[in-house]
């Protein structure tokens, strides 16, 4: 199976199989039969892009309650650190985060389950950044979180200059 597991429950990276040849390449960057046999049963229902460039942090985010998210992520051009941090109090990995690179040269996709707070800082120039969602935009519903919040201690690669963050999410109150 194209699934890897991570350190955090229900957290599966998606290694597409790519076909390269003299014109390119081509991959099923989603197949819900593939999906299904690995336990994600998941019906996606949104999907969305976003560009941005370097330095460019975004998030940590999640919707709350009915309206909670999972979320397949990826990287279309460009390259991203992404970070997802399990908040699911009955999980035996709560507050646990993982970082991984997603790029447009190595295909992966990240599987986040609901219950996750999931942020991106794009490392290289510019970065294309798409994902489908299970459940739909909710903006009552949103959460945010500090991608420094030292209650998670997540490690954030170092980057030319500074990190460029949105004002909402240098808002977000610390969990402590
Ligand atoms: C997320 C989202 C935003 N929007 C609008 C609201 C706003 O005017 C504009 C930009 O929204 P944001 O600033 O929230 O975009 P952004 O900071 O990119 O939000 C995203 O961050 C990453 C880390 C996630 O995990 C996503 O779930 C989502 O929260 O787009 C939608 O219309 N639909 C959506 O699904």
């Amino acid at each position: 199976m194209p699934f890897l597991t991570t350190p955090l429950k229900g957290l599966q990276i998606f290694e597409p199989k790519v076909f390269g040849d003299k014109r390119g390449y081509f991959f099923e960057s989603y197949n819900q039969e593939t999906f299904r046999e690995a336990g994600i049963a998941t019906t996606f229902v949104q999907d969305n892009q976003a560009a941005s460039s370097h330095g460019v942090l975004r998030g940590m985010h999640l919707q709350q309650g009915d309206k909670a998210q999972a979320k397949l992520v990826r990287v279309l051009s460009g390259e991203v650190f992404d970070v997802t941090v399990d908040m699911r109090p009955d999980s035996p990995t709560y507050r646990q985060w993982y970082g991984i690179a997603l790029s447009g040269e190595n295909h992966r996709q990240l599987f986040v389950p609901r219950g996750f707070i999931h942020g991106y800082l794009v490392t290289s120039d510019h970065a294309v950044f798409a994902y489908k969602c299970d459940n739909f935009y909710a903006p009552e519903a949103e959460q945010g979180y500090r991608y420094d919040d030292p209650a998670f201690g997540i490690e954030w690669p170092e980057i030319d200059g500074e990190y460029t963050v949105a004002d909402r999410d240098l808002r977000w109150p610390l969990l402590t």
